[in-house]
């Protein structure tokens, strides 16, 4: 029998192949994912301030920081770029955590020859300002399929690391998001390689993946690795197992092949691809010659770079956002237990107020052993009854108060705060009421 040769070319009038390959680039992602923030931007108060800090040679490192400065200005975001040596680092990253003015910080790798001396440095800085995500806490979020940092409250989302997020964002635009399936599972049913299984890039990456359904080949020079969500309710985090397969094995498996080998030389042979498939390269080296993907895939990303910097913005204004929700739930529970003292003062429990204390204790915004923000006052009241009037009054108050806490946990952040001055003034007139049925004066 004829072979017959497939690919993804139709035949011209004149006889030249046209490829029905689809490349999309990097600023054109980029774009859309920078109109977002510009939108989230706007929300904003303030100016959201990234510190870069810059203590190594690399022209890598240098040519980004130049290139973050730069995204960031254009953009409407403050950048500050550090340049510092390399036994002044610590001191620079712990200015920067406790100055109130940053938002953000990152510190361009690598700086020392250890990888695990880079690694120290990545821990010093501070949970709140890490907008790369490479803190402890957010990569055990990471892995464990964890996507707050405040659970119950869910107020605050956790960092993903920039590269595997910028991936997951150029699949999104791409739309292998499945959107009609529910969040967290939008690529079930899909089959992606991952060439680089590095713990900056492609670990991740294969991680983040295969928590949102995917199945995953992830490939390196030790082998091919199966990333899976697991099997069954209680699976939320993906597995692991180890494989005998070769990449060539998992090229035609694959919808989406996704490539980041450091090599000049290194070339994914595109002839095992399926037809159709989806080839995103996110190596400085071209892993994938053009031409030759064109003949197979339907969509070709050829560098990644562009999106990269877009989610850092991204990230920032995600640390922004979560600094305000923090200052929002730590009044909210100032209030709440000024709340549920008062209201104690009169005989009167409120339980909506004590459950949000309890969620707000759990999600870390209330230590347990947090002092009430009531003084204490003799409890025992000392003087006269209350008048009837003023019995009425601390009634009508107390019952306000209950229905406001109810209501509380039904409403949006905004509106929660826009409640605050009721709240307040309620707080207040219960704690005269008080003063005056126990005779003393403010
Ligand atoms: N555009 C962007 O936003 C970014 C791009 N990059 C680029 O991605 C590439 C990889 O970066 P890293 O993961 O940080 O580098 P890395 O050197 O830490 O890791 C490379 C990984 O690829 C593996 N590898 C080497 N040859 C292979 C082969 N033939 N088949 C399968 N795996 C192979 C290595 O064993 C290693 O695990 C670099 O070119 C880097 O410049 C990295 C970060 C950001
Ligand atoms: N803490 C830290 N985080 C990093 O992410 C980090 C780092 N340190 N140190 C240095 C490396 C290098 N790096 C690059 C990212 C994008 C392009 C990039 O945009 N490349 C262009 C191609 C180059 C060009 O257009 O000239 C692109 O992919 O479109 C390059 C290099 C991030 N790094």
């Amino acid at each position: 029998m004829a072979s017959i040769q497939q690919s993804n070319t139709l035949k011209l009038p004149n006889g030249t192949p046209e490829s029905q390959c689809k490349v999309v680039t990097a600023p054109t992602i980029a774009k859309s994912l920078l109109a977002e923030v510009a939108k989230d931007l706007a929300l904003l108060e303030y100016k959201p301030k990234l510190v870069g800090i810059l203590a190594n040679e690399d022209e890598h490192a240098k040519t980004y920081a130049e290139y973050s400065a730069k995204t960031c200005k254009e953009n409407g975001f403050d950048f500050d770029l550090r340049i510092v040596s390399k036994a002044d680092i610590e001191e620079s990253i712990f200015a920067a955590n406790t100055d109130k003015s940053v938002h953000g910080i990152i510190v361009y790798y690598p700086i020392f020859p250890s990888p695990r001396q880079d690694q120290y440095i990545q821990q010093l800085v501070a949970l709140e300002k890490d907008v790369e995500g490479l803190s402890h806490k957010y990569i055990f979020n990471m892995y464990q399929n964890i996507r707050f940092l405040d659970v119950p409250m869910c107020g605050q989302k956790s960092i993903l690391p920039c590269t595997p997020l910028a991936v997951v964002k150029i699949l999104e635009y791409l739309q292998v998001y499945n959107t009609i399936m529910p969040y967290g599972n939008r690529l079930f049913g899909k089959t992606i390689t991952v060439i680089n299984r590095s713990e900056v890039v492609g670990r991740p990456l294969a991680a983040l993946l295969a928590n949102d359904g995917a199945k995953v080949y992830s490939v390196d020079l030790d082998g091919v690795q199966i990333f899976t969500r697991g099997r069954g309710l209680k699976k939320h985090k993906h597995e692991v197992t180890v494989t005998d397969m070769k990449l060539e094995d998992c090229l035609p498996l694959s919808d989406v092949v996704i490539s980041g080998v450091p090599s000049k030389s290194y070339k994914v042979d595109v002839s095992k691809l399926r037809d159709g498939a989806i080839c995103v390269n996110f190596s400085s080296d071209k892993n994938l010659e053009a031409a030759a993907v064109k003949e197979h895939a339907s969509i070709y990303v050829p560098t990644i770079g562009k999106v990269t910097i877009a989610v850092l913005l991204r990230n920032l204004l995600r640390l922004c956002h979560n600094r305000d929700m923090r200052e929002s739930y730590k009044h909210i529970a100032r209030q709440a237990r000024r709340s549920i003292d008062v209201c104690a003062l009169h005989g009167v429990r409120i339980e909506a107020a004590e459950s949000i204390v309890e969620k707000l204790t759990t999600a870390g915004y209330l230590s347990a052993s947090d002092e009430s923000a009531v003084p204490a006052v003799a409890v025992t009241p000392t003087v006269s009854e209350q008048t009837a009037e003023d019995k009425e009054e601390t009634q009508r108050s107390t019952a306000q108060l209950e229905a406001l806490w109810k209501q509380l946990p039904e409403l949006t952040i905004k509106e929660q705060t826009g409640k605050q001055e009721e709240l307040d003034k309620l707080l207040l007139a219960l704690d005269e009421s008080f003063k005056r049925k126990n005779g003393t004066s403010a």
